[in-house]
């Protein structure tokens, strides 16, 4: 049976087809209630809607732009066109409506934009300012949602619990039952009158809607849960600045005017227009479908909703939001697809079918025995063509017999029991902070063998202070006492130092709504830039001092970002900082102790080196930072120079090990699972992290990504089992990772990841896992669980959840399958020797009731225990029926 269900009933827990997820629906031939049965499955035809709309999407588009590009060939000889403004919108104090500004961007119409005044004239329009965004303490702002909108998506609407009554009903074997009771009730009535004729069919109604109603009430608190996640699931913030200062708010409370500051993996959140930033490439495909990324820069402003920010950042003015965009229309028809079924879900629905199948046919034998030992007793009697009123309630009651079998041996409650069980599983790990993306996910965590997890934030607390510091070759402890470092270079030095914090960053400082300083950005960003202000620098003043001419922001296949500015003096500078190692292999001259340039002889090199290996062999995160004078020979179209560098100095960042760490990777290696750490940072730096947290043993490896990558086949066969770290991986290491893990060794992979980079491998890994504070949308995107609290500790717990799930299910099945096959076979056989059935059509719904809702609920919903984490994991040939 196993190999049959394997076949037919067999789905991937991820990216499964269409076409399999069709398949075995219908093999599921008649189903009592279709409705039910498929309730928490994708709705295929739905998403054949929202993939057609994707290609619309993408036609409109490329016409849009093709439009757009002959209009500005011809751009002088047109005359700009009329635009007439609604007396509503000019009464609220605007100057265009919501109908333009969304026929601006999304038909690209650069004449449009013209017209009013390109971005900043628009800005003007919608009474809102690049600088200092909306000001929402006027009455104005109300108005602006009753003209423009929310930027909210039509939800299927929340169904009632009669609703689930209804579809409770609609069970087949329950409706003809009802009409057996109906007959029983009006032949009773004839022959033995009110109330004892009655009897019968009345304990059939009875129980009948006794089933309908426990049904919908399990069905209906279950649906409340999902809701509760799905809202769970599409909570985005995104940094906006609003009366002049910068805060984080839900993509929901956006309005047209609004100006929002993205960054690499941002999703762009309402359309609307690019407002200044820097090599801003967007990924238009989950709206298009299209692959290739497009520039977004001045000259191409219109950024649309539910794109993808692929590098750089930039501040955009919202235009258009909710329902007005495409991606509100696309997101309300994806809203209704659903989730993809699970694997345990579509098995059981093949058991379900199998035993269903077997069950009535046991019903039609059933029937067929006891009608023919009515016969045979009538014939006895010789009263064979004498049918009296009693005969008949006789029959009918064989009828309902029958009836009441099928309804009792198909396993309807069989596939319910997993999305029970799965949907308590979700709200309880909810709990636990993890929130479920797909409700696989579950399944598949509990039969986890290896968890790659990365370092920074997960293992480590995100929490980065500079400790330690070599400024013109001068290694000095600066946790403590850092002002003192001012004393120790030369000005020129500091003066360098601070312009290349404060200028080179993708961070920020900025004054929030008390007041009070903040800075904003990446751990790392922030560790630099405190560092920099408690040397006593000012981030505005030497912000303003020089001209920003070319940004290329960090990412983790560069591991370094650079900056070219106009200096006030004349001439240019680029800075450049990252990944130690690989940002002094770019320099060629140092910054010595008295502050003068000289050329990085052997010595130097040597003393840098040392003391990157020094800071890293403390655990320290270490960072090289540089630059060059260019004179005035660069243009913003060239890059940003890769070599040349003078080096300033180095800097070491601490980032505690989390609490608990330990702990919870001791727990998985007695759970059977396996933890490698896979990390951007410097193998010294990570093999001392893996060392603390229990990852790195003795007889474990640590290679660095770039000798990972040259490795043959065959030493990779022997290496991959041992490997527990693996520094300085770029995101595609990751990703060969995870591949040989998964399909060479079998292995069921966990990945956790934050960057846009590491959405490879979270897509690739059966189970992968995105953090919910650092990381970014499209790593979040590819996830199938979001671990909210960036722990590790929280990956076990979900590992734990996984696993009772799994054999609550298990425990279910047993207990159904032997109900089931127990009722069968006492009325069958009982049929067969005595001619009559010893259960009745009211006592097998009784029985039916409590397997199906209550059964499910007892078992389905038990907690983990303790014990579940001393087990091997199950794997990937796991067997289910044992
Ligand atoms: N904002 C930044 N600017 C320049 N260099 C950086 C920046 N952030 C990190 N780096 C450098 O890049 C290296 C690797 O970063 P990467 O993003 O690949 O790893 P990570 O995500 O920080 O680590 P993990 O993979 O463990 O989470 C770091 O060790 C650091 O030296
Ligand atoms: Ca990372």
């Amino acid at each position: 049976m196993e190999n049959y269900l394997n076949e037919n009933f067999g789905v991937q827990p991820k990216h499964t087809s269409d076409e399999v997820l069709g398949r075995w629906r219908k093999l599921c031939g008649v189903v009592k209630n279709p409705k039910r049965r498929f309730r928490f499955t994708a709705n295929l035809s739905k998403r054949y809607e929202a993939a057609a709309m994707r290609r619309t999407n993408q036609e409109k588009l490329r016409i849009a732009v093709l439009v757009s590009k002959a209009a500005i060939q011809f751009l002088l000889g047109v005359s700009p066109s009329d635009y007439t403004l609604p007396e509503n919108v000019k009464d609220a104090g605007f100057q265009v409506c919501a109908d333009e500004l969304s026929s601006i961007v999304e038909g690209h119409d650069v004449k449009k934009l013209k017209f009013h005044g390109d971005v900043d004239g628009l800005a003007e329009k919608l009474s809102t300012s690049t600088t200092d965004g909306l000001n929402t303490k006027t009455d104005q702002f109300n108005h602006r949602k009753e003209i423009y909108g929310i930027n909210k998506f039509a939800e299927a609407k929340l169904r009632s619990y009669w609703i689930f009554v209804w579809e409770a009903l609609q069970d087949m074997t329950l409706m003809i039952l009802g009409v057996c009771a109906f007959m029983s009730l009006i032949v009773g009535l004839a022959v033995e009158g009110w109330p004892l004729g009655a009897h019968d069919g009345l304990g059939i109604v009875s129980s009948i809607l006794l089933v309908v109603f426990v049904t919908a009430t399990s069905d209906y608190r279950q649906s409340l849960q999902f809701r509760d996640l799905d809202k769970e699931k599409k909570k985005i913030s995104i940094q906006v600045t609003r009366n002049g200062f910068r805060q984080k708010l839900s993509i929901y409370e956006l309005v047209p005017g609004d100006i929002v500051h993205l960054g690499i993996g941002d999703q762009v959140p309402a359309d609307g227009l690019f407002v200044s930033g820097f090599s801003v490439s967007i990924d238009e495909s989950s709206l298009t479908g299209e692959s290739e990324p497009v520039m977004v820069s001045s000259e191409n402003p219109f950024m649309l909703s539910g794109t993808k920010i692929q590098d750089g950042s930039c501040k955009m003015m919202i235009t258009t939001v909710g329902m007005r965009t495409q991606w509100g229309k696309l997101m309300a028809t994806l809203s209704e697809g659903g989730d993809d079924e699970t694997p345990l879900q579509v098995k059981l629905n093949g058991v379900a079918t199998i035993i269903g199948k077997g069950g009535l046919f046991f019903a039609v034998l059933t029937f067929a025995v006891l009608v023919q030992g009515m016969l045979s007793h009538k014939i006895q009697e010789g009263t064979i063509w004498n049918w009296s009123g009693e005969d008949a309630m006789g029959l009918l009651e064989f009828f309902a017999i029958a009836v009441t079998i099928v309804v009792v041996a198909v396993p309807e409650g069989l596939p319910l029991a997993v999305t029970l069980s799965l949907a308590f599983a979700m709200k309880k790990m909810m709990n636990d902070k993890a929130l479920v993306r797909h409700l696989a996910a579950c399944e598949t965590m509990g039969s986890a063998t290896t968890i790659c997890s990365d370092k920074t934030g997960t293992l480590t607390t995100n929490h980065m202070t500079v400790v330690k510091s070599c400024i013109c070759m001068n290694v000095k402890d600066v946790s403590t006492n850092a002002s003192s470092l001012c004393s120790e270079i030369p000005d020129s030095s500091l003066k360098l130092l601070l312009q290349t914090i404060f200028n080179n960053t993708g961070g920020e400082v900025v004054a929030n709504k008390d007041g009070k300083r903040v800075i904003l950005g990446s751990p790392t960003e922030t560790a630099l830039l405190e560092f920099a202000l408690s040397l006593g620098g000012d981030f505005h003043a030497e912000r303003q001092a020089t001209k920003t001419i070319k940004v290329e922001p960090f990412n983790s296949t560069k591991k370094r970002m650079g900056v070219v500015l106009q200096l006030p003096e004349g001439g240019m500078r680029a800075h450049t900082k990252g990944a130690s190692e690989i940002v002094l292999a770019a320099c060629n001259k140092v910054i010595n102790s008295d502050g003068e340039v000289v050329p990085l002889d052997e010595e130097s090199v040597k003393h840098l080196n040392l003391t990157i290996d020094q800071f890293a062999n403390d655990a320290l995160r270490t960072l090289c930072l540089a630059y060059i004078d260019l004179e005035n020979k660069f243009s913003p179209d060239d890059s940003v120079p890769v070599s040349g560098y003078t080096c300033i100095g180095i800097v070491g960042i601490k980032d505690p090990v989390r609490p608990g760490v330990k702990e919870s990777v001791a727990l998985c290696r007695s759970a059977g699972i396996t933890v490698r750490m896979v990390t951007g940072d410097n193998i010294n730096t990570a093999k001392a992290i893996a060392r603390e947290c229990g990852i790195l043993t003795d007889d474990g490896i640590a290679i660095e990504g770039p000798d990972f990558r040259e490795k043959k086949m065959e030493d990779l066969l022997e290496l991959i089992p041992k490997i527990q770290v693996m520094a300085r991986s770029s995101p595609l290491d990751k990703h060969t990772l995870v591949k040989h893990l998964r399909t060479t060794f079998e292995e069921v992979v966990a990945v956790t990841g934050d960057g846009t980079n590491d959405a490879p491998a979270l897509h690739e890994a059966d189970i992968g896992l995105a953090m919910g504070i650092a990381g970014t949308e499209v790593a979040k995107e590819s996830a199938d669980v979001i671990i909210l609290d960036d722990n590790f500790s929280t990956i076990v717990t979900v590992a734990k959840w996984g696993r009772s799930v799994y054999i609550n299910i298990q425990k279910f099945v047993q207990f159904q399958l032997t109900v089931n096959i127990v009722a069968l076979i006492v009325n069958f056989s009982s049929a067969c020797l005595t001619g009559t059935a010893p259960l009745t059509a009211v006592q097998l719904l009784w029985v039916n009731m409590i397997m199906d809702t209550l059964g499910a609920l007892a078992l389905a919903t038990e907690p983990p225990n303790e014990e579940l984490m001393k087990r091997a994991p199950v794997g990937k040939e796991r067997e289910f029926y044992q």
